[in-house]
């Protein structure tokens, strides 16, 4: 395959969608060990929350109509017929006209009872009248059967990302561990007879080890489970037998370096002595000499060695990879801002240009952060990117732009 006959990113994760359909198993897993999971069945209620009536503060419960036009001059005159416990089912009922009985916040209503007096609009008169000073409407200050919950609803879709509000709602409904996606394991192996590892000593020539441990962290962002396969020097042979180990305890392999046209360059060699390449290069920048292909049934990406280049294929097209095996839609709200400069790109390759952000006079202003793809401070410094399109051949001073999260 020639290098630099290249897709675009969209045609790139269409390929990706076309040659690999495999779909994450499913595991169950403790509540307190479920926070960032996704969800692998939608989560119906089987019952009403709550499933009796609530009062939402201390105070009378009543009948509403009772206590329609009371108020501080003509207070309505209640029969006390006695006092709610915490936690336990009323038995008792008041009837209408004109009784009431002490509820405190969180306490279950009498059969009845249709609304809550604060205890502040009260007063006692003796052990069995009490005066209300306020009326109170219909279902004031109680939270109704299934107000919160119907029963039969589906309360939590498939697919959702757990975060605590997911988390309270199904220890609300009684349960104490949930079935979520597994997570892909995901290997890593860095190559270059260059690189040490960051706590090795380096000679002159040398640079420490980023990628390794830049996809490290974007693996776990993303609910997925590394392993570092270590840095291979650039022998074809030592690189094959590592990515075949990769390959045998992974569900993909990542390889960052050697994707280029260097003459140590064995990426594309061992995937195809074991698989086969489907892309070589992507019409984006940074990140052009990106390498996809398959082995063993398995998704292999070689990854740029620039550190940047191999952020930004990650979070593009890694990272949709991983979603789509997880059944999730990462749906992420950009911030508008105006663009700070002119800025001038070649046409023809997407554009991934870190900003940062700030507010200067009430307006948000996006302001690009130079470097080239070999800085790893690049996307340290900023706060997201913008998107350039392909077809577009830069941006202009004061246009409105749309800048993602990194
Ligand atoms: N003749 C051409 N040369 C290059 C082209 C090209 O189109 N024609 N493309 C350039 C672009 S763009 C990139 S990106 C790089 C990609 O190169 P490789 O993927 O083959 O990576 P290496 O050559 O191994 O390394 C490039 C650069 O990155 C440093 N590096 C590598 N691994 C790491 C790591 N784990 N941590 C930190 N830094 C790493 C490496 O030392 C090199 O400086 O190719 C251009 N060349
Ligand atoms: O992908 Mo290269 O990083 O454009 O520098």
């Amino acid at each position: 395959m020639d290098l630099f006959k290249v897709l675009t990113i969209d045609e790139t994760r269409k390929l990706i969608d076309d040659k690999f359909s495999k779909i994450m198993g499913s595991e169950t897993v403790s509540i307190l060990e479920c926070t960032g999971r996704i969800l692998y069945n939608n989560i119906k209620s089987k019952e009403n929350v709550p499933d009796f009536r609530r009062s939402t503060v201390d105070g009378y419960a009543v009948y509403s109509r009772d206590v329609f036009g009371a108020s501080e001059t003509i207070p309505s005159m209640l029969d006390y017929k006695g006092e709610v416990l915490m936690g336990q089912e009323v038995q008792e009922e008041i009837n209408f006209p004109g009784e009431c009985f002490y509820v405190p916040t969180g306490g279950m209503l009498p059969k009845g009872a249709d609304s809550v007096v604060m205890i502040e609009y009260t007063d006692k008169l003796d052990d069995n009248i009490i005066l209300a000073s306020k009326p109170s409407a219909p279902l004031e200050n109680v939270i109704d059967i299934g107000e919160d919950i119907k029963v039969d609803e589906v309360v939590i879709k498939k697919g959702t990302k757990l975060r605590a509000y997911e988390i309270g709602v199904l220890s609300s409904l009684g349960y104490s561990v949930v079935e979520v996606y597994k997570k892909p394991v995901i290997g890593i192996i860095s190559t270059g007879d260059e690189i040490v590892d960051c706590d090795d000593e380096k000679k002159i020539g040398q640079i420490r080890d980023i990628n390794t441990y830049l996809l490290y962290s974007l693996i776990i962002e993303s609910g997925c489970i590394p392993i570092k396969f270590g840095l291979i020097k650039d022998d074809y042979n030592m690189l094959k037998n590592t990515f075949k180990d990769a390959l045998s305890k992974c569900d993909m392999v990542l390889m960052s370096g050697g994707s280029s046209v260097g003459k140590k360059d064995h990426t594309v060699n061992v995937i195809n002595s074991i698989g086969e390449i489907l892309v070589h290069g992507i019409s984006v920048k940074p990140g052009k000499p990106t390498i996809i292909g398959k082995a063993e049934n398995k998704i292999v990406f070689g990854l740029p060695g620039h550190p940047l280049a191999c952020a930004v294929i990650f979070k593009s097209i890694v990272k949709n990879y991983i979603d789509k095996i997880m059944e999730y839609s990462d749906i992420s709200y950009p911030v508008e801002s105006k663009f700070e400069i002119n800025y001038h790109k070649a046409k023809g390759r997407e554009e991934y240009l870190p900003v940062t952000l700030h507010m200067i006079n009430g307006e948000m202003i996006s302001k690009p952060v130079f470097g080239k793809s070999g800085l790893i401070t690049g996307f340290s410094k900023a706060w997201g990117y913008v998107r350039i399109d392909r077809n577009e051949e830069g941006l202009k001073e004061g246009q409105k732009v749309s800048v993602n999260k990194f």
